[in-house]
C-alpha cells in the first residue's frame, strides 16, 4: 500500500479486500437461490451499507428492486448515542413486499431492531437482514442476522462503507486505526 496516503492510519486490516470480494459472492448465490421467481426490495441503510449493497447485489442473479434509508445513531462518534433518528425515508411500500434488509455492522443491534420493527409496523410479507459484519460483543437489543459475511471482534472498525468521523468509508477493506487517530 502507499505510504502517505490513508493506509498510514491503520493500525492493522481484520477483512481483506478479496475476503469481501469473495464473501459478496457467496452470499448472492445464496440471495439468488432464496429469492428465485420473487421481486424482493432490497432496502440499503445510508450510508454505510452503500458498497457491500453494490456488491453484494451484483452477484445475486433475480429480479429484485432497491431503495435506500438514512439513519443514523452514531453522530460521528464511536458509540451508538442509543437513538435512531430516520433521515431519509423509502420511496417505495413496504407493505407485502419481500424485504432484504442489507447492512455493513450490526453492532449494538439498535439501528436493525428499530428497522425490522418500522417494516413489521408496514405490512411486509418477509424480512431477511443480511450484513457484511457482526460485532456480537456490542449487542445490547436482541436481534441476529439471517446472512453474516465475518464476524469482528469488539473494536470499533472501519472501510467499506464504515467510518470514523465520516471518514474511511472509502478503503477496500476492513480494518482499526491507529489509536493515535482518535487522539484528535
Ligand atoms: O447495531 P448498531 O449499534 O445500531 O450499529 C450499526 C449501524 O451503525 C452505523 O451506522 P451510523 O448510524 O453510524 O450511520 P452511517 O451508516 O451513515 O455511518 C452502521 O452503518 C449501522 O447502520
Ligand atoms: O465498529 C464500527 N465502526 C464504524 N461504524 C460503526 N457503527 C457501529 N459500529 C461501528
Amino acid at each position: 500500500m502507499a505510504q502517505g496516503t490513508i493506509h498510514d492510519e491503520i493500525e492493522k486490516i481484520l477483512v481483506s479486500e478479496e475476503e469481501i470480494q469473495k464473501k459478496c459472492k457467496e452470499l448472492g448465490a445464496v440471495l439468488t437461490e432464496e429469492y428465485k421467481g420473487k421481486f424482493p426490495l432490497a432496502i440499503g441503510v445510508l450510508k454505510g451499507a452503500l458498497p457491500f449493497m453494490s456488491d453484494i447485489l451484483r452477484h445475486t442473479e433475480t429480479h429484485l428492486e432497491m431503495d435506500f434509508m438514512d439513519v443514523s445513531s452514531y453522530d460521528g462518534g464511536t458509540s451508538s448515542t442509543g437513538e435512531v433518528k430516520i433521515l431519509k425515508d423509502l420511496n417505495t411500500k413496504v407493505e407485502g413486499r419481500d424485504i432484504i434488509i442489507v447492512e455493513d455492522i450490526i453492532d449494538s443491534g439498535l439501528t436493525l431492531s428499530y428497522l425490522v420493527d418500522l417494516f413489521k409496523y408496514r405490512k411486509a410479507n418477509s424480512i431477511k437482514i443480511v450484513t457484511l459484519l457482526d460485532k456480537p460483543a456490542g449487542r445490547t437489543a436482541n436481534i441476529k442476522a439471517d446472512l453474516i459475511g465475518f464476524e469482528v471482534p469488539d473494536e470499533f472498525v472501519v472501510g467499506y462503507g464504515l467510518d470514523y468521523a465520516e471518514k474511511y468509508r472509502n478503503l477496500s477493506y476492513i480494518g482499526v486505526l491507529k489509536p493515535e487517530i482518535y487522539g484528535g
